[in-house]
């Protein structure tokens, strides 16, 4: 049984988008219209916001959403909170046999091309049509569907969630509007934020107040699990990561969770991450050491080469056994060594479930910053890695920035290593 979280007491403490958005219903936006082909499903894009490079996205959320479907003995419902032209709505219907699927985006001007492109799908369980709905498109505000159905106790076992900009006065909603055990799939283009260049913009939507940062992409994608996590926890559930996906078209932040009951209990995992200007390396600072934060080059306490950011997750980015399977079945669906848009899916599943080392910490380390911290040319990233991880150390890529390692060792050590490598088989230039 599902246990009914407190619902918001008055309207005003519901989200000032849904107040803002009463009034200012989203219109069409003046996009050409085209037809698409996406995985094999035709589709007319009808003058909506829609974006091709978002495919990888759209196939990451259709393998989660049947992998949960596996693990239940029932087809599953879904709402695709705004879906512009629908796509993602007839993904997880055609591809994820999703029993039911509700298509919602606040613009009514989308209706005829989401009705055409979900119609290849029978909109009835049944043949005779005698079944229920099988799909329902409406055009309200998405906190609006989601705290109905939540009133209604009608939840989803996906809620998906593409917005522009910021995702965070609709991350409540969804997290109420979720089965227990189901999952929550946020998007997030908010780029200025995780770029630290509006910390208080950070800090009103996600709780996290974030400043320039090498590895400010990675940043981005924890400030998001951050701020859903904290949502989460005063709804008294509990969201952890399955993946999180990084793309610089956009640039977008996405990250599925499973979201489940009960209290979130890993202090370690939410906290401040400090970054040293001065020697180039990281560290994660609890709530309780706050008063402690400083880095070990520097015996100053908070030193000012030091920047911090937080409180946000830093624990893993993903659940590497979950990505296994997402990356079993993209081979069964031949979908793992056909590039789809220019992304080699099996490639990103493979580096995502390397990042997913528990020995590994939060952020990457650009070879560029190891090249020009140690004077010297960069070697290939392969050659870096099976390296350091010849001396012991744990060492990826990251499927964040493709010039860059994730490791635990220090940088000191990372530009000894990369000076050794240059000089062995690179010619200085
Ligand atoms: C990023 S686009 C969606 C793209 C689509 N999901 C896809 O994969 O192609 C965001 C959509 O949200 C809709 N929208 C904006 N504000 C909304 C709101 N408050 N409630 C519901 N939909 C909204 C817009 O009309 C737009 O179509
Ligand atoms: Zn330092």
């Amino acid at each position: 049984m599902t246990l009914l979280p407190l619902l918001p007491k008055s309207p005003l403490s519901l989200p000032t988008k849904i107040l803002v958005s009463r009034r200012t219903r989203p219109r069409a936006l003046t996009v050409a219209s085209s037809k698409e082909t996406e995985r094999g499903l035709e589709f007319d894009t009808g003058g909506s916001f829609f974006r091709r490079e978002s495919a990888v996205g759209r196939d990451l959320g259709a393998l989660a959403a049947s992998i949960h479907r596996r693990s239940l003995d029932r087809k599953l419902r879904i709402i695709d909170a705004m879906c512009g032209c629908g796509i993602r709505s007839l993904r997880y219907l055609a591809q994820s046999d999703a029993g039911f699927v509700w298509a919602n985006d606040a613009c009514e001007d989308y209706r005829g091309t989401i009705v055409k492109n979900l119609s290849g799908v029978a909109d009835r369980v049944s043949e005779d049509g005698g079944g229920g709905r099988r799909w329902v498109v409406t055009h309200k505000d998405a906190n609006r569907v989601l705290l109905e159905s939540y009133i209604n106790r009608e939840y989803f076992d996906l809620v998906d969630i593409d917005s522009f900009g910021s995702d965070s006065s609709f991350i409540r909603s969804a997290i109420m509007a979720v089965r227990e055990e189901g999952l929550l799939y946020l998007t997030n283009t908010d780029g200025f934020s995780s770029g630290g260049h509006r910390p208080y913009h950070s800090l009103a939507s996600y709780g996290a107040y974030v400043r320039p940062m090498p590895y400010s992409n990675e940043v981005g994608l924890r400030m998001l699990i951050g701020g859903a996590l904290r949502e989460a926890t005063a709804l008294g559930f509990c969201v952890s990561p399955l993946f999180s996906y990084y793309s610089s078209h956009g640039p977008v932040f996405r990250v599925m969770f499973r979201v489940s009951r009960g209290n979130f209990h890993k202090e370690s995992q939410y906290g401040f991450i400090c970054y040293c200007n001065k020697c180039g390396n990281s560290q994660a600072f609890s709530w309780r050491e706050l008063g402690q934060i400083c880095c070990p080059c520097s015996n100053k306490v908070v030193s000012r080469s030091s920047v911090v950011s937080g409180p946000m997750w830093t624990g893993p980015l993903h659940d590497a056994t979950f990505l296994a399977e997402m990356l079993d079945l993209a081979g069964e669906w031949r979908w793992a060594h056909t590039k789809e848009k220019g992304i080699d899916l099996e490639k990103l599943l493979n580096w995502m479930i390397d990042e997913s080392d528990p020995r590994l910490p939060f952020g990457y380390i650009k070879l560029d910053e190891i090249a020009s911290r140690g004077k010297i040319n960069s070697p290939p990233v392969s050659m870096m890695i099976s390296s350091l991880q010849k001396e012991g150390y744990a060492a990826s890529r990251s499927h964040i920035a493709p010039n860059a390692i994730k490791t635990n060792c220090p940088i000191a050590t990372c530009i000894r290593i990369s000076r050794e490598l240059c000089h062995t088989v690179l010619p200085l230039s």
